[in-house]
């Protein structure tokens, strides 16, 4: 059996951290939004009892460190599945953004697994299990937009963004999200989010209200290091976005725009530069199984 999926990435509308857990993970409290940049995955049954990983894409690693493998590896075991699976990744989502592409991509093997092997797993179940490859996996597996609480994986669906246009553009660093959480000191943080006040905004359909407070609190590490962000972030507001800010860990800067023909001018200026820079939808779920 064959099974084709599309593995959406995510930005971030804000980023609070409100406290650490014991085990060094922050306690967070995030606005999650998928967007409709996706991989594309194909996942054939094989009779061997092995995982091969497959990609074109010279970044991702095709190891047992690839989140995909963790996420076959991690089914076969606890389910006691003695044959194995080929996955191929087409990557569109930048490597290493703080886009989730990894993550969405675990969480697209776990959704593919659950029907090639015939589970019958609830949407909680797969998140449950998501949940041990990676703080994000379990909104990738629900997709759409989220309140994100604990460590990311206490979610709340809320309305989400819908008729506005998205530029993404990643710059050509890679950046650890490991290393950004465990650099950031919540003393040198500018500005905290008022999350609550968020919701109310997006609630209303207050793009501008939502534009002009967004807040991530994991700039005050990723920004400080690569000025590149700020300059993005700049242009962003040149070409005349309602708000522009880093999603996740970064490198990634998002631009919200409620007008199609700005956020294209926008893109085709920033394209010039970074190559990496998409003009997308908000997209109201997660991974979509292709028939
Ligand atoms: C920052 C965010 C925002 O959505 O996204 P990305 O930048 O990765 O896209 C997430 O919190 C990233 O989630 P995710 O990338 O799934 O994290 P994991 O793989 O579980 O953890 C990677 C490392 O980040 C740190 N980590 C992660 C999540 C969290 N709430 N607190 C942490 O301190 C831990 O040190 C961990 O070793
Ligand atoms: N399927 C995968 N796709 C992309 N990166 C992967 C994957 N599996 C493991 N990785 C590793 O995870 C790291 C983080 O990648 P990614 O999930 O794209 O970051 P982020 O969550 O910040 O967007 C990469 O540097 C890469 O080495």
């Amino acid at each position: 059996m064959v099974i084709k999926l599309k593995s959406r990435a995510k930005i971030n509308l804000s980023i609070d951290v409100v406290g650490k857990r014991e085990d060094g993970y922050h306690l967070v409290e995030m606005i999650m939004q998928s967007i409709d940049l996706y991989d594309n995955i194909q996942i054939e049954e094989i009779k061997e009892d092995k995982i091969i990983i497959q990609s074109e894409n010279k970044n991702v690693p095709l190891d047992e460190s690839n989140i995909m493998y963790k996420a076959a590896s991690l089914v076969k075991q606890k389910f006691n599945i003695k044959t194995g699976v080929k996955i191929n990744l087409h990557k569109n989502i930048p490597v290493a953004a703080g886009m989730a592409g990894g993550s969405s991509n675990g969480a697209a093997v776990l959704v593919g697994l659950n029907n090639i092997w015939n589970l019958n797993l609830r949407e909680d179940e797969l998140m449950d299990l998501g949940l041990s490859l990676g703080a994000d996996v379990p909104f990738c597996i629900m997709g759409g937009a989220a309140l994100a609480q604990g460590i990311g994986e206490k979610l709340t669906k809320i309305k989400g963004l819908k008729d506005t246009h998205i530029l993404i553009c990643k710059p050509n660093i890679f950046v650890s999200t490991k290393d950004v959480y465990t650099n950031l000191d919540m003393s040198k943080v500018r500005k905290r989010p008022d999350t609550q006040m968020l919701l109310d905004y997006i609630n209303k359909e207050d793009i501008k209200g939502l534009c002009t407070n967004m807040e991530n609190v994991l700039e005050s590490v990723t920004e400080k290091k690569y000025p590149v962000i700020s300059e993005i972030k700049n242009k962003m507001i040149k070409y005349k976005a309602l708000g522009s800010m880093m999603s996740g860990s970064g490198p990634t800067v998002f631009g919200i725009f409620d007008d199609y023909e700005k956020g294209q001018y926008a893109k085709e200026n920033l394209k010039l530069i970074h190559e990496e820079t998409y003009l997308v939808k908000p997209y109201g779920g997660g991974i979509e199984i292709e028939r």
